[in-house]
């Protein structure tokens, strides 16, 4: 459902005046949300992945790093010695051209727009959303079939600026197999609910190891299957992906492209998305 649809004004609306959706430059097709309530259940890998995994099938793709204070993207990709292009395009306006990955994934993340990667965000948050409109609107995108948008933990300006302002065309929730994680989580998905977004589903994150010599499949955070959590959470299961040491290693070498996730079947999820 576009957001036209649900918006109340839409019976008086004469075009864009008053509209409070955001514009964009280029020509994208899907806007998804990775989202989770909790920090720290995987949602920038999360994205990674799937921004890898559409764009092997033959997607246009790109990442908008919403993550203002803790952005993480241009690292996973390996591209945090790059900088975005920034063009200035009148007076106070500028324009930036995203960093692409080895893949072709463009990326638009603040880590890209500053000077040392590990200086702090020292921000508030009206300074931060106008950050994040900037980053979203000013980008030249291009042709994108998908620009998935790496959330912030938590349902706070961030979140509320995204859902609210960013046509956006469904979310994914993040999640991990906790019953605590679950309570948290499921804050963001009635959220979204209420705000008539389309939530997904979820993909469980960490659910399980997978033992190296025999496969056997063991869940080490819950006894309780994914199914379970997701019932809870009301929303479809999209995935589960396993705690893996080799996506580890290649996201600390900036490599996730080069993951091949042998212990799911990645054509579901995709097929999921699309
Ligand atoms: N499936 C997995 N297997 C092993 N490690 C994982 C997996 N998923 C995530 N991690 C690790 O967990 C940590 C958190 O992941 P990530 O940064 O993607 O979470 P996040 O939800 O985006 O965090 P934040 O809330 O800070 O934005 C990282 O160190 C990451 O390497």
């Amino acid at each position: 459902m576009s957001k036209c649809d649900s918006c109340s004004e839409k019976s008086s609306c004469s075009g864009k005046e008053n509209c409070n959706i955001m514009e964009h430059k280029g020509n994208i097709k899907n806007i998804i949300g990775v989202i989770s309530g909790k920090g720290g259940v995987g949602k920038s890998t999360v994205t990674t992945l799937l921004a890898t995994l559409l764009k092997k099938s033959g997607y246009k793709v790109g990442i908008l790093d919403a993550d203002i204070t803790g952005p993480s993207i241009p690292r996973l990709f390996g591209i945090n010695e790059e900088r975005a292009t920034i063009k200035q395009v009148g007076e106070d306006k500028a324009e930036f051209e995203p960093v692409e990955t080895k893949t072709g994934i463009k990326v638009m993340s603040l880590n890209l727009l500053i000077q040392n990667e590990d200086d702090p965000v020292i921000w508030r948050g009206p300074m931060i959303t106008g950050v994040l409109n900037q980053m979203y609107g000013d980008t030249n995108w291009g042709d994108l079939d998908y620009l998935l948008i790496d959330m912030p933990p938590g349902t706070g300006d961030i979140a509320l600026t995204v859902m609210q302002s960013i046509d956006l065309s469904g979310i994914v929730v993040v999640s991990t197999p906790q019953d605590m994680v679950s309570m948290i989580v499921k804050k963001v998905i009635t959220m979204a609910q209420k705000m008539n977004i389309d939530v997904m589903g979820v993909i469980e994150n960490m659910s399980y190891i997978k033992c190296g010599s025999c496969g056997e499949k063991t869940r080490i955070f819950s006894k309780k299957p994914a199914e379970e959590h997701a019932k809870y959470l009301g929303v479809k299961l999209l995935a589960e992906l396993p705690v893996d040491l080799d996506l580890i290693e290649r996201m600390e070498k900036g490599e996730i492209e080069d993951y091949i996730i042998y212990n799911v079947e990645y054509d579901k999820i995709v097929n999921e998305i699309v």
